[in-house]
């Protein structure tokens, strides 16, 4: 399949590797320095688009695929403020939109241990939980992509919580559940929920050694998009 690379910087650079492991072609690697490449390109040279790009620059990437009837899989984080117009414009285009805060299979299990102890912890009184992250100093966007979706997945089960915020210290027996992002290199990527009470901590953590995980996802959702049309997360593609 052919593969166009919307955003060949750390994560671009390591799914090409993958793609032409696995067999596939690159289409084209699209950085914020060539953009006017993809004006010489037509769809029938692209199968799917990845998109791992920048905040900033994501919606007018997937805009550009939906307007070509190129099916495109994102893991761009901090842009979602946008994102039910980017799936009303899939629809209205018959188009293919696939975008997951974290492509990485482990991390996808995390989610789902997150949400089985958040019902757990609901049925039990004394606990504050907190979210702590922490990615390398490039990172743009705070809190990341996983830890909204793991607060998600708490506010969801765990009546105490309404919503989440960001910020510097973890604060006790609020509704709104406290991220805090930290800044450290060389980590690709950890996220840890705790629910600590007077007696006791109980914590749960996902610590990524590499990109790899979430390079490898990001291609076999590539393959299974490829000939799908809609709007899909990982709840689709996973069989857990
Ligand atoms: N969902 C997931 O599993 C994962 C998501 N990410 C997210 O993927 C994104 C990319 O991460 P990295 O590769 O580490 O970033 P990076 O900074 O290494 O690379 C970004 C790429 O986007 C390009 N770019 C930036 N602004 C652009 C613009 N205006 N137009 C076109 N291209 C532009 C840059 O030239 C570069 O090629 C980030 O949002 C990050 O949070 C990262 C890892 C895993
Ligand atoms: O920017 C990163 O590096 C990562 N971003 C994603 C996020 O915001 O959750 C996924 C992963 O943690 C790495």
């Amino acid at each position: 399949m052919n593969i166009l690379l919307l955003g060949y910087g750390k994560m671009g650079q390591l799914i090409g590797e993958i793609a032409e492991s696995r067999g596939h072609q690159i289409a084209g690697k699209i950085t914020i320095d060539n953009r006017d490449e993809l004006d010489l390109l037509s769809s029938d040279q692209v199968d799917v688009a990845i998109e791992f790009s920048q905040p900033e620059a994501a919606v007018e990437n997937f805009e550009w695929c939906l307007e070509k009837g190129i099916p495109v899989v994102s893991g761009t984080t901090g842009w979602l403020s946008e994102k039910p117009r980017i799936e009303q414009l899939t629809r209205e285009k018959n188009g293919s939109f696939f975008y997951a805060s974290n492509f990485s299979i482990g991390v996808n299990v995390f989610f789902k241990v997150n949400q089985f102890l958040a019902k757990l912890m609901n049925e039990t009184s004394g606990y504050q939980a907190t979210i702590e992250e922490i990615h390398h100093t490039a990172k743009k966007d705070a809190p990341s992509g996983t830890a909204i979706t793991l607060a998600e997945g708490i506010i969801q089960n765990h009546q105490a919580y309404e919503k989440w915020h960001l910020t510097e210290e973890s604060s006790e027996n609020e509704q709104s559940l406290a991220i805090t992002s930290k800044r450290i290199d060389p980590a690709p990527g950890t996220h840890i929920i705790r629910y600590h009470s007077e007696i006791d901590d109980i914590e749960i953590t996902h610590t990524a050694h590499s990109r790899q995980g979430f390079a490898l996802g990001a291609v076999l959702v590539a393959e299974w998009l490829k000939d799908r049309k809609g709007v899909y997360s990982m709840d689709d593609f996973l069989s857990f």
